[in-house]
C-alpha cells in the first residue's frame, strides 16, 4: 500500500526527523522499471544471464532502488512540493527480487538561508545496508506554498 501524502515546510523541519517506506520488490517492478527507463540489461531480465554473473539470480536496477528514496522525499519527508536538487548513491549490496527493501530517510542538515534539508538515505535488506548516500531537496516555507492561508491566519493547507 502506498503511504497517505503528508505536507511538511521547511519550518516544520529538524535535525533527526526520520521516515521509513518498505518496499517487496517484484519481477514485475523489475520489468517495468526496465520498459520505462530502456535499461533492458539482462541482469535485471534473464536469469539465465544473471546466473553466471557474481549474483548468481537477477537484481533490481539501482536506480528503481534509489527511486523509492525519491517516493519517501515526494511523499513523506518533506512531501509534496520538495524539489530534489542533487543526490549521492554508492549501491553497496544488490537487492533481488522478492526482497523487501527498507528506505530510511533522516535530516541530517537544514540551511534556513536557501530553504535546503540535507537528508541521509539508507537502504536496506535486512541488516544489510544496500544502497547509501545524501540527498539536496529545497523545501518550500509556509507562505509560498499557501499566502492566503498564511495571510488569514491559517497554517498548514
Ligand atoms: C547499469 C544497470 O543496468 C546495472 C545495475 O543497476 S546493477 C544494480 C545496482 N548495483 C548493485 O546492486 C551493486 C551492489 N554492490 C555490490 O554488490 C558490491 O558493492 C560490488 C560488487 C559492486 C563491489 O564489491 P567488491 O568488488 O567485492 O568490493 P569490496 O566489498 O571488496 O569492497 C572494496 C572496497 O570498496 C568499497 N566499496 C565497495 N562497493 C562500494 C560501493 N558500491 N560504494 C562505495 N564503496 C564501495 C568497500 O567499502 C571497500 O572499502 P574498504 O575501505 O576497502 O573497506
Amino acid at each position: 500500500m502506498l503511504p497517505e501524502l503528508r505536507v511538511l515546510y521547511f519550518e516544520d523541519l529538524e535535525v533527526g526527523l526520520t521516515e521509513i517506506l518498505k518496499k517487496e520488490i517484484s519481477s514485475s517492478d523489475v520489468v517495468g522499471f526496465a520498459e520505462i527507463t530502456g535499461d533492458r540489461n539482462p541482469i535485471h531480465l534473464s536469469e539465465h544471464f544473471a546466473a553466471r554473473t557474481p549474483f548468481g539470480t537477477r537484481i533490481a536496477h539501482g536506480l528503481y532502488t534509489a527511486g523509492l528514496i525519491s517516493a519517501v522525499l515526494g511523499t513523506r519527508l518533506p512531501g509534496p512540493g520538495a524539489v530534489y536538487i542533487s543526490q549521492t548513491l554508492n549501491f553497496r549490496a544488490p537487492v533481488r527480487i522478492g526482497d523487501v527493501v527498507e528506505v530510511k530517510v533522516e535530516v541530517a542538515e537544514l540551511i534556513p538561508e536557501r530553504r535546503r534539508a540535507r537528508l541521509a538515505c539508507t537502504c536496506s535488506v535486512g541488516d544489510e545496508v544496500v544502497l547509501d548516500g545524501e540527498a539536496l531537496v529545497k523545501v518550500p516555507k509556509k507562505e509560498e506554498a499557501d499566502p492566503l492561508a498564511m495571510r488569514m491566519g491559517g497554517g498548514r493547507a
